[in-house]
C-alpha cells in the first residue's frame, strides 16, 4: 500500500504459501475506521479464466457489446433477466460489473468511473491488472453502522500503456429487509443518524436522487 495524492493505493500482493489475506488496509480508528482487505490463496481457480472470458468480452466488436449491455434503469446486464436473478438468490442480490480500463496517454484526463462509495454491503473485487489501479480515498461514510464504520471512497485509474481489468461482485442484502444504523451502536448512547428503511427503499431513493445533493444527507433522520 503506497499513498499518492492523498489517497491510498491498494495492490493485489504476490503470494506466500497458505496465508488467505496478504494485505489488510485498515486507516483511521474507531468512527474513522475503515478498511480493504486483499484475499489470496482463496483456491478458487476459475479466477483466471475469467479474466480471459472478460479479456474476450471487451474484444467483441462494439455493436456486439452494446447489445448485451445494462438497460437504463435497470439493475442486470450483459444476459440475466431480473427474474432470473430473484429466482436464484431468496436471500441477497449480486451484481457482477466487469471492468476494463484501456491505456491512455493522458490518464489525467481520464473521467471514468468517478470517485465513490458502493452501495452495496460487501464487495468482491478480482484485479486482473499488474499495477496500482484503484486508489481509496479516507472520507467515505457507511450508513448502515450509524457513520461508525464508513465505506471506502475510491476511483480506479487508468494507466498510459497498459490496460487493466476487473470484475466486480456488489452483494446486496434481500429487498425486504429493513435496514438502518445497527441498535446495539444506537443503544450505546449514540444518536440515531440515520433513517431505517427496507433495502427496497433504499435502492429506490439511491436510483432516484437528485444528482446535485448529497444522497447520504437524505438519509440522515
Ligand atoms: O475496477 C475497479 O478497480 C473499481 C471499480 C469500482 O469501483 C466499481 O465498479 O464500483
Ligand atoms: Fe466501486
Amino acid at each position: 500500500m503506497s499513498t499518492y495524492n492523498g489517497a491510498v493505493n491498494s495492490q493485489v500482493k504476490s503470494n506466500s504459501r497458505n496465508r488467505l489475506i496478504s494485505g489488510q488496509h485498515h486507516y483511521g480508528k474507531g468512527r474513522n475506521a475503515r478498511g480493504i482487505i486483499t484475499m489470496v490463496n482463496h483456491g478458487v481457480s476459475s479466477v483466471n479464466n475469467m479474466g480471459n472470458e472478460v479479456k474476450r468480452f471487451f474484444e467483441l466488436p462494439l455493436q456486439e457489446k452494446t447489445r448485451l449491455a445494462q438497460k437504463a434503469g435497470s439493475l442486470e446486464g450483459y444476459g440475466l433477466e431480473d427474474t432470473k436473478m430473484s429466482e436464484s438468490f431468496h436471500e441477497g442480490l449480486y451484481d457482477i460489473r466487469m471492468n476494463c480500463y484501456p491505456p491512455c496517454p493522458e490518464p489525467e484526463r481520464v473521467l471514468g468511473i468517478i470517485p465513490h462509495a458502493d452501495n452495496s454491503a460487501i464487495t468482491l473485487l478480482v484485479d486482473f491488472g499488474d499495477f496500482p489501479g484503484l486508489q481509496f480515498l479516507k472520507d467515505g461514510k457507511w450508513v448502515m453502522t450509524n457513520e461508525i464504520y464508513k465505506a471506502p471512497e475510491h476511483r480506479p485509474v487508468v494507466n498510459k500503456e497498459k490496460e487493466r481489468l476487473s470484475i466486480v461482485t456488489f452483494c446486496y442484502p434481500s429487498p425486504s429487509i429493513d435496514i438502518g444504523p445497527v441498535k446495539k451502536l444506537t443503544d450505546e448512547g449514540n444518536q440515531q443518524v440515520y433513517k431505517n428503511m427496507t433495502n427496497a427503499e433504499f435502492f429506490n431513493m439511491f436510483f432516484n436522487r437528485k444528482l446535485d445533493e448529497s444522497f447520504i444527507d437524505s438519509l440522515r433522520l
